[in-house]
């Protein structure tokens, strides 16, 4: 029995040591053949086992090769001795990772794993409706049979989960756009990734505090509350309106959210989308813990099944008919985008294909949305971004000049208190004039000050016309009224100048 286990292991010696010739002398396509051959052969007597993690998973991108990648980039048992270095455009972080057919052994638990890049070129281009990339790029994962379950169990989550934490950690926040619409490109993303780096904050965010605060917690537990969502049956999303005139903040307040919960955001451009097929596509490729925003909605679709919905209040239903096709935008642009396939994208069974997103959309006018798409489920909070108030001054005096409420004299603090509502100024506006003065503090707030006063003489001076205009329309109004009424007292005055004339006949 003994020689039996002894020649077994010498012919295991011997084709362990032709893989390593393979391994050194040829290309890595017959290698790859050559290696499934003797996989094949060995398979029964081997006491390793191996997984393919390929970067395409027939026309979608593997989720676990990207992973796996980012993982072994901070691996600190880093057996090979070529490493790529890679740097993405904009980021403050380098990564590095295995080069092209370079092996790297990592430990779990007291389990030996060993990972190989195996990088090939694409034989010949096989027709394909989108390009493909030219190198095949996957892992090879090697580990103990026996250690199989603890691998697939356990091993695999905790990289998944470990990638996104670096990922995290290490990048900025990424901005998404779908420049190509709907389409594909070689990879399979529809979506193009930049580093956010945008600096709007909480804290530099001028609005009121108490409204600021409650939504700080609104995106708290909604971060938090895995559990919460499970336990009631919910879909883990959450939908935020903002609305309020051009330059008060709704683009900030995004930028904002997104730094607060370290999440990234796909920016919707819904006008370069055709189909509501496209659309759900979209939906189908952004990753958990995101948010995805439609800005400007009101602009991106043209809700022409409004004039049915005219006159429904919030809680009416929409009907099939209102939810279909008439809502395209296509009558006009040729595009097949359906309010339907709106409310499917936010609320439909495809918008919970993942998990923990937030969905905000943008307007500069609520009144034209559909009562369909403002409903509680699609958009849970309605945040009204108002005009520049006092405690949203104070933020602004704060960041751009670094006055606290003390660092100003009383009659300046009871000025700008008496005139910020009625100048009705964004806070945008307030910031340039700050920006302009900002290295003579003294000068910036005159100058704010004198803004103000004179937006509000303006304001006060139309008010005042348009008093009059319907003060004037009021009158014409009451003139016409005369006028209609007039006709019986003309009815009268004919037999009153019949009576004259007759008097008069009479006189003569
Ligand atoms: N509430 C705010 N707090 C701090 N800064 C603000 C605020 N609102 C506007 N700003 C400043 O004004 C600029 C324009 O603001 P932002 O783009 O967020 O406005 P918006 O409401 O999205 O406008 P639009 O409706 O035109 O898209 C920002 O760069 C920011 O510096
Ligand atoms: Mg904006």
């Amino acid at each position: 029995m003994k020689e039996i286990w002894a020649s077994l292991a010498s012919l295991m010696g011997v084709f362990a040591f032709c893989q390593t010739i393979l391994h050194a002398v040829f290309p890595p396509e017959l290698r790859f053949a050559s290696v499934k051959l003797f996989n094949r052969i060995f398979n029964c007597f081997s006491s390793y086992c191996y997984f393919d993690i390929t970067e395409m998973d027939g026309v979608n991108t593997n989720e676990l090769y990207n992973a796996v990648q980012l993982y072994l980039s901070t691996s600190a048992s880093v057996t090979g001795n070529r490493l790529s270095l890679s740097r993405a455009l904009n980021s403050s972080a380098f990564t590095f990772g295995l080069s092209n057919n370079d092996c790297l052994v990592d430990a779990f638990n007291g389990v030996t794993a060993k990972w190989e890049h195996v990088v090939m070129q694409r034989q010949s281009q096989t027709f394909s409706w989108r390009p493909l990339p030219e190198e095949k790029r996957g892992f090879t994962l090697r580990i103990k049979k026996k250690d199989k379950v603890l691998i697939l169990d356990s091993y695999l989550d905790f990289i998944m989960d470990k990638a996104n934490e670096i990922r995290r950690r290490n990048q900025d926040r990424l901005l998404y756009t779908n420049p190509r619409g709907g389409s594909l490109d070689s990879r399979g993303h529809p979506w193009d990734a930049v580093p956010f780096k945008h600096p709007s904050t909480f804290e530099t965010l001028a609005m009121d505090p108490a409204k600021k605060a409650e939504i700080m917690a609104d995106l708290r537990d909604f971060s938090d509350g895995e559990s919460f969502y499970q336990k009631t049956g919910r879909a883990w999303k959450r939908g935020y309106l903002l609305y309020g005139p051009p330059g008060t903040g709704k683009s900030s307040m995004i930028a904002a959210m997104a730094n607060y919960l370290g999440y990234d955001i796909y920016d919707l451009e819904l006008t370069e989308v055709h189909t509501n097929s496209e659309l759900r596509k979209l939906l189908m490729k952004t990753t958990s813990k995101s948010i995805i925003v439609i800005e400007d909605i009101d602009c991106s679709i043209n809700l022409t099944n409004r004039n049915k919905s005219a006159g429904r209040t919030n809680h009416d239903p929409v009907t099939p008919e209102m939810r279909g096709g008439s809502g395209s935008v296509g009558e006009e642009g040729g595009n097949s985008i359906t309010l339907s396939g709106l409310l499917n994208f936010t609320d439909g069974l495809w918008s919970c294909c993942g998990s923990e997103r937030i969905f905000v959309f943008t307007t500069n006018h609520i009144e034209k949305l559909d009562p369909a798409l403002l409903r509680s489920g699609r958009m849970d909070m309605h945040i009204f971004m108002s005009y520049c108030s006092f405690p949203a001054l104070k933020i602004l005096l704060k960041n751009y000049l670094g006055l606290g409420e003390g660092d100003l004299e009383d009659g300046v603090v009871m000025e700008l208190e008496e005139v910020i509502e009625k100048a009705e100024m964004t806070p945008a506006d307030i910031s340039e004039v700050l920006i302009k003065n900002r290295r003579d503090k003294r000068k910036a707030v005159t100058e704010l000050v004198e803004a103000l006063k004179s937006k509000a003489e303006k304001r006060n001076r139309i008010a005042r016309v348009s008093t009059a205009e319907n003060l004037m329309d009021l009158e014409e109004e009451e003139q016409e009224k005369r006028a209609l009424e007039s006709p019986k007292e003309g009815s009268e005055l004919p037999e009153n100048c019949n009576k004259e004339g007759d008097d008069e006949e009479k006189a003569n």
